[in-house]
C-alpha cells in the first residue's frame, strides 16, 4: 500500500499501455474501466458485486450529490467510501458536464454556473473553486477539474472561447484543491476536433501540472469515426508518464478502440444503463433480451461469460424477467454487462503485456462479425 499517488507504466504495444495507478485505497490497473455510481451506488448493483466484476475504482458524480444528500451530509457521515460501502479508490467528476445536461435554469459565466436542481428547482452555484471543496468533502481519491464541454457540432471560434475558460478554470481548480498528498487533481483537455486547439489545451494543462490529465470533449454526438479521428492526435499531446482519461466511452468497441490510440482509463453509464433496459452486451453482439425470440431459449446469453446471469439463468428466464419488469432483471444483466466490459479490460491488459494487442483486436473484431449465437 503507498499513501501516495503515482502511475507506473508497464508495458506498451503500438500506442496502447498498461499500467498500474497507485492509490492510498489500492490500485488500479489500467487500461481500466470504471462504472458510474450516479448517486453513490452502481444502480441494481451491491458494491461487492461490483468489485466481483473485476472493477478497481468506480466514478461518482458531483451533480447528483451536491444536490441529494449534499456533499456536506456525507462528509459529516464519514465520506462516499464509507457512506457507500466502496473502500476502493472513487474519481469524482466534477459536475460541470451534468449541470448543462440535466439542471434548468443555466447561466454560465467568467466565475462559474448558476442553475436550478432537475430535483427540486432549488438554486445552486458551481465554480471551480466549489467544486474543489464538494469533491474534497466527498473524499474522492482523483478529483477532476471543473470545466465546460461544448456540445459538437459547434463554430471553431465557440470550441476555442470555451476551450480558454476551461483552462482559465483548471488553473482556478489546481489552486483551490491544494496540496492533498495521495489524491490527484486531474486536467481536462478541450478543443473539439480542432488539432490546433487541442495542442492549445494540452500545453496549457501541462503548463499548471496535473497528476493525471482527461480528454474531454468527446462522446457528445461527433460518432466514433470523428472521436477517433480526434483521438488519433490528442493523447499523444499530454504526457506519457500521466495517466489520460477518455471521459464518457462507450460501446465495446469505442473503448477497444480508445485504447488502442493510447487511452488508460473511461467511464460511462451503458453498460450499467442497458443492464436496466435490456440490452446485452456479449463478445458476438448487442442481444435486446426482451426480443421474443428468446422466450423458449434454454441457452445462456453467453456460453463463455462466467458471469452469475450466464452461469446459473437460460435466456427464457431473462427474457420472462425483464419482460414482468422484475428487480432480478436489472440486477442480472447489469452485473453481466459490468462483468463482460471488465472482460474486455483484463484482456486488452493481458494482451498489451504480451505484446499480442493487434492480434487481440483482430479476434476481437472477428467474433463480433458472427453475430449472436
Ligand atoms: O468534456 C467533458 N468534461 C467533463 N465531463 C465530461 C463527461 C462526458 N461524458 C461524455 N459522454 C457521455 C456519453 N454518454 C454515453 C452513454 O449514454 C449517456 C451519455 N462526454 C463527456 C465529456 C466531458
Amino acid at each position: 500500500m503507498t499513501d501516495r499517488f503515482s502511475f507506473d507504466l508497464k508495458a506498451t504495444d503500438g500506442k496502447a499501455r498498461t499500467g498500474v495507478i497507485n492509490t492510498p485505497r489500492g490500485e488500479v490497473r489500467t487500461p481500466a474501466f470504471m462504472p458510474v455510481g450516479t448517486a453513490a451506488t452502481v444502480k441494481a448493483m451491491m458494491p461487492e458485486s461490483v468489485r466481483a466484476t473485476g472493477a478497481d475504482i468506480l466514478l461518482g458524480n458531483t451533480y447528483h450529490l451536491m444536490l441529494r444528500p449534499t456533499a456536506e451530509r456525507i462528509d459529516r457521515l464519514g465520506g462516499l467510501h464509507k457512506f457507500m460501502n466502496w473502500k476502493r479508490p472513487i474519481l469524482t467528476d466534477s459536475g460541470g458536464f451534468q449541470v448543462m445536461s440535466l439542471a434548468g435554469l443555466r447561466k454560465l459565466t467568467e466565475k462559474g454556473v448558476t442553475f436550478k436542481s432537475h430535483i427540486d428547482g432549488s438554486k445552486h452555484e458551481l465554480t471551480p473553486e466549489r467544486s474543489m471543496e464538494i469533491q474534497r468533502l466527498l473524499g474522492s481519491d482523483i478529483v477532476m477539474c471543473f470545466d465546460e464541454c461544448p456540445a459538437l457540432p459547434s463554430d471553431r471560434d465557440r470550441i476555442a472561447e470555451s476551450m480558454r475558460l476551461s483552462m482559465r478554470w483548471a488553473e482556478r481548480s489546481r489552486d483551490a484543491f491544494g496540496d492533498r498528498p495521495g489524491h490527484a487533481l486531474f486536467g481536462i483537455m478541450q478543443g473539439g476536433l480542432e488539432p490546433d486547439l487541442r495542442e492549445e489545451s494540452a500545453e496549457a494543462l501541462k503548463q499548471i501540472g496535473f497528476e493525471g490529465y482527461a480528454v474531454g470533449g468527446l462522446a457528445v454526438g461527433e460518432g466514433q469515426e470523428a472521436m477517433f479521428s480526434c483521438l488519433d492526435y490528442a493523447p499523444e499531446f499530454l504526457p506519457k508518464d500521466k495517466p489520460r482519461y477518455l471521459m464518457g466511452v462507450g460501446k465495446p468497441d469505442d473503448i477497444v478502440g480508445a485504447v488502442a490510440r493510447g487511452i488508460d482509463m473511461m467511464d460511462c453509464v451503458l453498460p450499467s444503463r442497458s443492464g436496466r433496459t435490456g440490452q446485452v452486451f456479449t463478445r458476438y453482439s448487442v442481444v435486446n433480451i426482451k426480443n421474443a425470440r428468446h422466450a423458449d431459449d434454454p441457452r445462456p446469453l453467453d456460453e463463455h461469460c462466467t458471469c452469475p446471469a450466464c452461469s446459473n439463468y437460460s435466456r427464457a428466464y431473462l427474457h420472462h424477467v425483464f419482460r414482468s419488469n422484475e428487480m432480478i432483471s436489472g440486477m442480472l444483466l447489469t452485473w453481466h454487462n459490468l462483468h463482460y466490459f471488465q472482460e474486455i479490460m483484463q484482456g486488452m491488459r493481458e494482451a498489451i503485456s504480451k505484446g499480442t494487442f493487434a492480434q487481440w483486436q483482430a479476434q476481437f473484431h472477428a467474433q463480433r462479425e458472427q453475430g449472436d449465437i
